[in-house]
């Protein structure tokens, strides 16, 4: 089926199950964190992120987020430890956000909401031949979260937030060569994990989510420019992207490991 879900009245989240079935699954995301069910972990490595050899090649507009994507290359950008048995492969990455700052992450702590959450998307290149092959198995992904709180600008995010104005409309796409993502991480890498799920249809049970604990400072006016996207066309009536997140879901006996005590 075409993108025929959303985040509106009639299309958003909880109305994802009639076409996704799987949004009912026993382990989907995003969940609520509750720091005092956290378990430490002491047998979690620290996480291995080696970003060094990166390749951006484009910033796209995909209708329901924005997306920078990289460059599918064998000794590309890669993370490892942690949760991880094997070397997961930076893919893409993108962001959730509301339409007014006290709202917007898709993963909440303690029920508290971020302005926003970052998700870099890594797939098992060490097990699978393909990135679509990955999505679909059970240890297939690996996504990074990161919360976004406002405060002061945030520098090496100003080439992604100066860059969404060319693509304001769903389906376009624009040039964004040698951007490092390492900069977007938060300085304290402690990090929660639990197995879940994509947090948008097709909702595949296939990824092993680590969120840092730190949130990241971006300004209030970088949180403005991600509210100009559109989620519609050039033709259509104008659609402001905002409030492009899942609500918590249920954990189902799952637990929640911290990297730290
Ligand atoms: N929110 S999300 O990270 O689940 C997600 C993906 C996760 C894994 C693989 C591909 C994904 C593509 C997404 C595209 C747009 C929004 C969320 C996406
Ligand atoms: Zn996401």
């Amino acid at each position: 089926a075409s993108h025929c879900w959303g985040y509106g009245e009639d299309d958003g989240p909880s109305s994802w199950h009639k076409g996704y079935p799987i949004a009912q699954g026993n382990r989907q995301s995003p969940v609520n964190i509750i720091t005092a069910e956290t378990m430490y972990d002491s047998s979690l490595s620290p996480l291995i992120v080696s970003y060094e050899n990166y390749s951006s090649i484009s910033i796209s507009n995909n209708g329901c987020s924005v997306a920078v994507e990289y460059a599918d290359a064998e000794q590309g950008p890669v993370i490892e430890g942690g949760p991880l048995g094997d070397a997961y492969r930076l893919k893409q990455f993108h962001f959730h956000w509301g339409h007014k700052d006290c709202q917007g992450s898709e993963h909440t702590v303690d029920g508290r909401t971020y302005a926003s959450e970052l998700h870099l998307v890594h797939w098992n290149a060490s097990k699978y031949q393909t990135f679509r092959e990955a999505v679909a198995a059970p240890d297939g992904l690996a996504v990074l979260g990161v919360f976004l709180e406002t405060g002061k600008e945030h520098q090496g995010l100003t080439k992604i937030t100066d860059a969404l104005s060319m693509v304001k409309f769903k389906g376009s796409t624009a040039d964004l060569k040698d951007f490092n993502p390492k900069c977007l991480l938060p300085r304290n890498l402690n990090y929660w994990t639990y197995p879940g799920s994509l947090t948008t249809p097709p909702l595949h049970e296939s990824v092993t989510w680590i969120v840092f604990e730190e949130p990241i400072e971006v300004s209030k006016r970088q949180m403005e420019q991600f509210r100009m996207l559109l989620f519609s066309e050039e033709k259509e009536d104008e659609k402001f992207m905002e409030n492009n997140f899942r609500p918590p879901q249920p954990l189902n006996g799952r637990k929640v490991c911290a990297s730290y005590n």
